[in-house]
């Protein structure tokens, strides 16, 4: 057996930790948890049109500095409280990139920057911000992107999203279908809707699912399907937030069976990549909603406390508080998109 034909492309670079050692470094306590369940019950309600506030899912495009992320949880926690009684808030706290092709994949993959992939910190660091927004009270949102690394932070996740680049997966859906958390699926880069309504519907029937459980060994998992799987407008070759876009989507979700609400992404391909648009597609949203539309169950935003983004350089991102991916609204601006919102839902 001297011959190798496989690991010909790969090198062993460390041992994972198991999820349950992270977690006892960093346990979920019965005020998180009460966090995480409480939110999980309100979107729910909020996707079903049973409670009339708007889901706001709202932080930076990544996390890559935990400090800078938790000065900006505080400050929405604020927001988040005074806004209660019509906006349900949700920070948004990405821990994993998908690129176009490639570049920084995120805090868990390369937490130092640098290209050292030391994924047993990014892993810790992604945790322990995770335990500290959420004894704020303030719930959080991620993506799932790594078929492994879900199973380190999914218990303090209230709300889920699979990217556009990762809908039409089947892998993808099949661990949605497992998540305990309401899950929005994108429509593609290019503005394909119908896979992300395939997506919703194949995330509601149970699979068989292989992932490491809590001990990190392998495991053949029966997934109950997901019954709050819904979709997430942001745009692709064209934005599709304006009315007759959102109504398309609307009549395709009941004509497959499903709840015609759907959350709008002020960003990506709604916004053109251009950070400030998304107050003027808010705008637009704010309209719809004064004018009475039942589809749109919540927004998404990309917001920092810095306005924009900024280059990693030498390892080090110079600007407290500003993106190194996609570039977001600062603080000042944030602000005004909540009050708007608020103030829509009057
Ligand atoms: O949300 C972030 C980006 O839009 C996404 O990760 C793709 O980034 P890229 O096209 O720069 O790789
Ligand atoms: C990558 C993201 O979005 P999309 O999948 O829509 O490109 C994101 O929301 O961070």
């Amino acid at each position: 057996m001297s011959i190798h034909t496989d690991e010909l492309r790969s090198r062993r670079l460390d041992s994972l930790i198991t999820p349950k050692a992270l977690s006892q470094a960093y346990p979920l306590t019965d005020a998180m948890a009460e966090t995480v369940l409480q939110a999980r019950a309100e979107i729910e309600a909020i996707l079903k049109g049973e409670d009339p506030r708007l889901l706001v899912i709202i932080g930076p495009c990544s996390v890559h500095d935990t400090e800078a992320a938790l000065a900006y949880a505080e400050r929405l926690n604020t927001l988040r409280l005074r806004y209660r009684d019509r906006l349900c808030i949700v920070m948004r706290s990405y821990f994993e990139k998908p690129r176009t092709i490639v570049g920084w994949k995120g805090l868990i993959n390369d937490p130092h920057l640098d290209g050292s992939f030391d994924v047993n910190t990014g892993l810790r660091l992604a945790r322990k911000l995770l335990c500290d927004i959420n004894a704020l009270g303030v719930p959080t949102a991620t993506e799932f992107l790594d078929m492994v690394t879900g199973q380190y932070i999914a218990d303090l996740i209230s709300w889920g999203a699979i990217g556009a680049r990762t809908t039409e997966s089947q892998v993808h859906r099949e661990m949605a279908s497992a998540l305990s958390c309401p899950v929005g699926f994108k429509n593609g880069t290019d503005g394909n809707i119908q896979i992300a309504l395939d997506a919703v519907r194949a995330a509601s029937y149970g699979h068989i699912f292989c992932s490491p459980d809590k001990d990190g060994q392998m495991t053949i998992y029966q997934t109950q399907g997901n019954p709050f799987g819904h979709l997430i407008l942001r745009g692709g070759k064209a934005p599709n937030y304006d009315a007759d876009s959102i109504g398309l989507a609307a009549e395709g979700l009941s004509q497959a069976g499903l709840t015609p609400r759907l959350i709008v992404d002020l960003s990506h391909g709604n916004s053109l990549k251009q950070h400030s648009r998304q107050l003027l597609v808010a705008e637009d949203i704010c309209r719809q909603l004064k004018q009475g539309s039942r589809h749109i169950a919540g927004v998404m935003a990309e917001s920092f406390i810095i306005e924009g983004n900024q280059q990693v350089v030498d390892g080090k991102a110079a600007v407290f508080g500003q993106s190194i991916t996609d570039a977001c609204l600062g603080w000042g601006d944030s602000e005004r998109l909540l009050a708007m919102l608020y103030q829509a839902l009057a």
